[in-house]
């Protein structure tokens, strides 16, 4: 925290940003005048309503292009309903009458702003009527229009970094939206493709009566399966990229009518007026262009306008023309919008599938196939093209991404030996994140797995499979790299001529150099992009980067957008458990994915606070990715709650959050922590392991793994960081929480709910009731719901409180969806 004064430095370091903000708005003042001039073309030529026509995001500096599919809707909408007149008040007005007026009025009007500047701010009228609200310009940033549309959620954090989603994946946008007095508003999202193309209109809704916050859920595009490297994908690519949301909020003329109108019908005060007014708003809304209505939607209008102006019927029957289910369906989906008011639009960064929605599962190669020779009592390590059987394991489990630690040449000098001693011995294979040697570096496949040929053989048969290859990406040097040797400036040398070694307190990496960016980090960069390519080229779709947070996110960022504007389809998950700041950094400049604290979240308080954290509006910005046990990390709890804690995380990871992802020989329970150390002892990292996966049936969590992946493909509440609500319980170990996607995103036309109840205790059977509170989910409470246990197949009915039973030895825990 800082204190600022007047004067300060920091006041005028402000200060000249202000004047950057001034450039770009003088450039932005610049773009204004060339519309000003397209508006005083179209003055002159009649069509008088361009002049209200320049919504703020048609010339807004960082979007750099018009969004003509919003101004032309505007220009029509605007068209028709900038009018004035009389009201009627002859006894023979009908609905017709009330439309030709319509029509005639903005021929007067058109007239009118013809005989004003073109350089009018405002517009006005000098006939005397019901004028509805007009569509205000907006020429500066901060100048509000017709209707006041305010804190968009989610927003571009610093104007800069737009909130990011999955394609398909839903999601919430909130904006306050109200105007003066007790005139009635509503509030449209029009969503459209990085093209500018409008593809949805998506109405929001008060949801909190008086206080003005709108809010609706809604999706860019559709989610798909498809893999980058099937032909379809350039379908799913083609709707990747930018996408905006603008808050359209707009005066709500008929709701405002009908509230004084049912008023005035029932105490008989000023009718004819009221009702005259009803049939001419129907009749104006009849013609409305932006209302969108079809050829039966219109007539329906038309007759309502007529019926309401006919003066042979009762007041209650002209009333009951304009207030009907038919109508109100009509203001639902094509309601008539005065003074239509759009926001910025707001960038929405819309990433491919398995940007977020993944499971990965992370194997050794070396470890695939190895066995024991008999003969010689040593281990013979894998290749891979043994590895396949990893692949295989992966697939039938239900994963999606295989992680291969790095597959490079091993370095001699300093190699670690079996549980990170400082001295291997001569059979220790080395760590594979001690990368470089005489065979070669970065570049090549190391000697012991096999050939370039090889991977490309491992990488065709997993997309056989379905599954992608995120291929490991440590950015540091085993002494023995051929980088040592030439790029002697990538490594900060020690006065006594030495290169220090790598440290990551309080670990120490005695085996590896780290890279020093100072002296070339164009020459590293390009360098990086070399290689990175080199793996894309043999079909890597995915980079696992090893401590990017030990490298300057600058660096990142450069290679990130270099890489992925050849190749947009190419994902990054960042291996960093580091501090919030530098994680959201890295979240900014390209990371997909993200490692986090999950594997440390073990109580009931620090799991449903992560959870908010991970699939809250955190989301937007970071991805978390929830990994029970890494190589590097097997905590206390897996330690000592056996395989009912193994079966607990699993479920909190596959169900807690889109992206998890699990580092084999979780099936074989293999919990014996090195003491001292919060990881495997005899750890995978430095040495071969022979493993007996006909062990795993005994243990049930293969199976578990299997079932929670077909649960998370089946069911699309699964899907998305932004649906999660932590249900109400007393027991302090049990955990309940639902992920609810509503009907209309689903495609299905059915809400979907997953309920995730967890007895977090390893040891001890648990009972507890959980809070359902219904209507949040779309449960009639008269009704309640029927709920199926995806894992057990079991069938409960739930109302409002519900006794759960869970115990270590049965049921660790409940995954159930809503059936009905
Ligand atoms: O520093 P982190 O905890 O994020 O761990 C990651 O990076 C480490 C350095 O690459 C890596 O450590 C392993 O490789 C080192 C280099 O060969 C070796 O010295 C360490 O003993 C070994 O654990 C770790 O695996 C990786 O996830």
């Amino acid at each position: 925290m800082a204190q600022l004064r007047c004067g300060s430095s920091e006041f005028r370091t402000m200060w000249s940003k202000g004047r950057f903000a001034g450039v770009l708005w003088t450039t932005f003042g610049k773009f204004t005048e060339k519309l000003s001039t397209f508006n005083r073309f179209k003055l002159r030529n009649g069509d008088f309503m361009h002049k209200f026509a320049v919504p703020r995001h048609t010339h807004h500096p960082r979007m750099g292009r018009m969004e003509n599919a919003q101004t032309s809707a505007e220009v029509e909408r605007t068209s028709s309903t900038s009018t004035t007149s009389a009201p009627a008040t002859k006894k023979s007005d009908s609905a017709e009458k009330a439309t030709k007026t319509t029509r005639t009025r903005k021929t007067t009007a058109g007239k009118t702003t013809r005989t004003r500047k073109a350089a009018a701010k405002l517009p006005s009228t000098t006939a005397v009527g019901e004028m509805p609200a007009q569509t205000l310009p907006v020429t500066e940033p901060g100048q509000f229009g017709r209707v006041n549309v305010l804190d968009i959620t989610p927003g571009e954090e610093r104007g800069i970094y737009p909130a990011r989603v999955e394609l398909g994946e839903p999601f919430k946008v909130t904006a306050q939206v109200f105007i003066e007095g007790r005139t009635k508003v509503g509030a449209t999202l029009i969503v459209r493709n990085p093209r500018g193309k409008e593809m949805e209109r998506v109405p929001m809704t008060c949801v909190n009566k008086g206080l003005d916050r709108w809010s609706a859920e809604l999706k860019c595009g559709e989610r798909s399966d498809v893999k980058p490297w099937d032909p379809e994908f350039a379908a799913v690519k083609r709707q990747l990229g930018e996408w905006t949301v603008t808050v359209e909020g707009w005066e709500d003329t008929y709701a405002s009518w009908l509230h004084d109108a049912r008023i005035k019908v029932k105490v008989n005060d000023d009718v004819e007026n009221a009702l005259d007014s009803g049939a001419e708003l129907l009749a104006r809304w009849a013609v409305d262009k932006d209302a969108k209505l079809n050829a039966e939607e219109r007539k329906t209008l038309k007759e309502a306008a007529k019926t309401a102006a006919d003066r042979t019927l009762s007041p209650e029957e002209r009333l009951a023309a304009a207030d009907n289910a038919a109508i109100e369906a009509l203001h639902e989906t094509n309601p008539l919008r005065d003074g239509i008011s759009p926001s910025e639009p707001q960038r929405f960064k819309v990433e491919r599938p398995t940007s977020s929605f993944a499971a990965w599962y992370q194997f050794f190669p070396r470890s695939e196939g190895a066995y024991v020779d008999q003969a010689t009592g040593k281990i013979v390590q894998g290749t891979l093209k043994t590895a396949v059987s990893g692949l295989e394991r992966a697939k039938a489990e239900g994963f999606d991404v295989v992680y291969l630690p790095p597959i490079f040449p091993i370095g001699v000098t300093n190699r670690k030996g079996r549980n990170n001693s400082l001295v291997a011995g001569p059979d220790d294979p080395g760590s594979p994140f001690g990368i470089g040697s005489s065979f070669g570096g970065h570049d090549t496949v190391d000697p012991l797995l096999g050939t370039m040929d090889d991977f490309k053989s491992l990488v065709a048969k997993a997309h056989e499979l379905g599954l992608e290859i995120a291929l490991d990406f440590a950015l540091q040097c085993s002494p023995d790299h051929p980088w040592v040797k030439a790029h002697p400036n990538w490594f900060r040398t020690k006065p006594d001529g030495t290169i220090a070694f790598a440290e990551n307190p309080p670990k120490k990496y005695q085996d590896i150099y780290p890279i020093d960016f100072n002296a070339d980090m164009p020459g590293i960069e390009k360098e990086v992009e070399r290689i990175m390519n080199l793996w894309i080229e043999a079909g890597v779709t995915i980079f696992r980067v090893d401590n990017p947070h030990t490298k300057p996110v600058r660096f990142w960022q450069d290679v990130i957008a270099a890489v992925t504007k050849k190749h947009p389809e190419v994902l990054f998950l960042a291996e960093a458990f580091t501090r919030p700041g530098m994680m959201r950094a890295l979240s900014y400049v390209g990371f997909t994915q993200s490692h986090c604290y999950f594997p440390w979240r073990n109580t009931k308080e620090e799991l449903s606070e992560y959870l908010l954290e991970t699939n809250g509006d955190d989301g937007y910005y970071q991805h978390n990715t929830f990994w029970p046990t890494t190589p590097d990390i097997l905590t206390a709890y897996i330690r000592d709650n056996g395989i009912a804690g193994h079966a607990v995380r699993a479920v909190l990871a596959a169900m807690g959050s889109p992206s998890w992802g699990i580092y084999n020989g979780y099936e074989l329970i293999e919990n014996k922590q090195r003491p001292g150390f919060e990881e495997q002892i005899d750890n995978e990292k430095y040495e071969v392991k022979v493993r007996d996966w006909a062990k795993a049936d005994k243990y049930g969590i293969a199976e578990l793994l299997t079932s929670l992946n077909r649960i998370r493909r089946e069911h699309k509440a699964a899907f998305g960081y932004h649906n999660v609500t932590l249900l109400r319980s007393n027991d302090p170990s049990i955990l309940a929480f639902a992920r609810h996607t509503p009907a209309e995103l689903t495609g299905t036309g059915k809400a979907e709910t997953l309920i995730v109840v967890v007895n977090l205790d390893g040891h001890n059977a648990h009972q507890d009731e959980i809070h359902f509170e219904m209507p949040d989910f779309d449960v009639d409470p008269a009704k309640g719901a029927h709920l199926r246990d995806e894992l057990t197949g079991r069938e409960f009915d739930w109302k409002w409180d519900n006794f759960v039973s869970l115990a270590p030895w049965a049921d660790v825990a409940h995954i159930f969806t809503v059936v009905r």
